[in-house]
């Protein structure tokens, strides 16, 4: 088949590649000319573990196209929506311009039984008022919603094999139409929910929600251990064995952050207050709170470590990403935390093996430094907020002999805490003893 993919970043950028990967012949298109200069020649512009070798393979097997002009979509006949739906600042509601303007764009390149495919997060309702759009163009096209599940480094394989595969269609020519673009993976036994647009939006919003739900359950529960001496990740292995519960997403730490989950659950609360339904997810509002106090924990326990002020004492920042194994800092609870310690006179040095550059453009003000032994040089304080391999494996007798005084804030809980009292660090966990 051919398809269009309107929107190439973190997810649509893997979901052209990975369409190419499933027979199909493909064109993405984006508004950003530097990142379709770089994905018409086969550069990944971001850090994504398996992109660059499936990214590579299409473009030179020639049926993976891009371009800046979406005219160029024209010819294709399922055209997927990945355009951003980022956060509006005063409301904190989805702002859907983006998606406007592709399908502005789309509608003069349709033909009769061509499947335009939402991809992008939207709020419930969305996806009713394109299809009208669509239908009003005369164009005879189709609309599906079709949310993604995707988690950042682990893109490709959660694309090519997800746990399951939802469609909100209102026509079943659609559902056929998605049937063989997904036939490699429905083959291999994926589970297909076919259900109305404005289940497949709730779907993909009640994933996040819950997921978010999930991480801020655990840190509650490590705000108690703090003061009854408690600790979190007994508590988390102790619960998760239940199979109900489930011991995934259970990790405390400094909480979540990223391109979505933070975003999602205030587009789900201004989206139920406008339904009318703002009681109905009263509770997203106190799941966001809670993950926001974990970084001011993180602040707090770096001042208590250090004697009541951090002003002047150097600290060793380890990662800035919002999760390893990606170079994305959108809303990173690691960045913050060291953009508020420097905003309290600390002489922050921040490092991280693939945020630096991204870093760089949201706070200017912080130092960086890519090599890690440099970076923990001369620390008073070492924070680990990120969980990159590289950190989780630090020897503490090495950091020991780098650092100016053995004091060690483990934000992500995966430090063996006995390792590194053995060795003289004064080490805290976030809920830990
Ligand atoms: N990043 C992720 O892991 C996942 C993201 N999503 C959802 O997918 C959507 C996209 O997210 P990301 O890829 O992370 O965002 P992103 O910001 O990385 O990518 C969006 C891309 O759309 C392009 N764009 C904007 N307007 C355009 C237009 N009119 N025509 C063509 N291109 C245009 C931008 O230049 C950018 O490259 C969001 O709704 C997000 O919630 C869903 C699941 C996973
Ligand atoms: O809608 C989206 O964009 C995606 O959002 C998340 O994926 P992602 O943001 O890539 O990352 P996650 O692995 O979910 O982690 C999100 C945040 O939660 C934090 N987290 C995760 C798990 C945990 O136990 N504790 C915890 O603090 C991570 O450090 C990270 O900051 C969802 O997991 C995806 O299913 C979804 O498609």
């Amino acid at each position: 088949m051919k398809v269009s993919v309107i929107g190439c970043g973190y997810l649509g950028a893997v979901h052209a590649a990975a369409m190419v990967k499933l027979g199909h012949e493909v064109i993405g298109i984006d508004v950003d000319p530097a990142k379709i200069a770089k994905l018409a020649a086969g550069i990944t512009p971001f850090f994504e573990p398996g992109l660059p070798e499936l990214l590579v393979d299409g473009v030179e097997s020639g049926r993976l196209r891009f371009s800046t002009d979406i005219t160029d979509a024209a010819g294709a006949t399922v055209h997927f929506i990945a355009v951003g739906t980022p956060q509006q600042h005063d409301s904190g509601s989805a702002d859907l311009r983006f998606v406007d303007a592709a399908v502005d764009g789309l509608i003069p390149v349709l033909a009769a039984g061509d499947l335009v495919v939402g991809k992008s997060t939207v709020p419930v309702g969305t996806a009713a008022a394109i299809a009208a759009r669509i239908d009003e163009s005369g164009s005879g096209a189709l609309l599906a919603w079709n949310p993604e599940f995707l988690r950042e480094g682990f893109a490709v394989a959660d694309t090519l094999t997800p746990d399951r595969i939802v469609y909100g269609v209102d026509d079943e020519r659609a559902t056929g139409v998605l049937d063989e673009v997904y036939a490699a993976a429905l083959e291999s036994g994926t589970p297909r929910i076919v259900t109305d647009f404005a289940t497949a939006e709730l779907v993909k919003t009640a994933a996040n929600a819950f997921l978010a739900t999930k991480i801020s359950f655990i840190n509650a529960m490590a705000e108690i251990a703090e003061v009854t001496g408690a600790d979190v990740t007994t508590l988390a292995d102790a619960i998760g064995h239940d199979a109900r519960i489930g011991r995934k997403f259970l990790n405390a730490g400094i909480g979540f952050g990223g391109g979505c989950l933070p975003k999602d659950i205030r587009a789900f609360s201004a989206r139920a207050e406008e339904l009318g339904r703002a009681e109905s997810v009263a509770f997203l509002r106190e799941i966001d709170a809670i993950n926001l106090r974990r970084r001011e924990r993180v602040v707090d326990l770096a001042v208590e470590l250090l004697g009541g002020s951090v002003f002047e004492k150097r600290i060793a920042v380890l990662g800035l990403t919002f999760k390893p194994d990606s170079d994305d800092v959108r809303d990173s609870p690691a960045l913050d935390v060291a953009a508020r310690l420097h905003g309290l006179g600390a002489d922050v040095v921040a490092t991280d093996p693939q945020g630096i550059e991204n870093s760089r453009l949201r706070h200017p003000q912080l130092a960086y430094e890519p090599d890690l032994d440099e970076a923990l040089r001369g620390a008073d304080l070492v924070v680990l907020v990120t969980e990159w391999a590289e950190y989780r494996a630090l020897a503490p007798e090495r950091v020991g002999q780098l650092v100016a005084s053995p004091r060690v804030i483990d934000g992500r809980n995966v430090l063996d805490p006995d390792a590194w009292k053995s060795v003289g660090f004064d080490y805290r966990g976030l809920g830990r003893r």
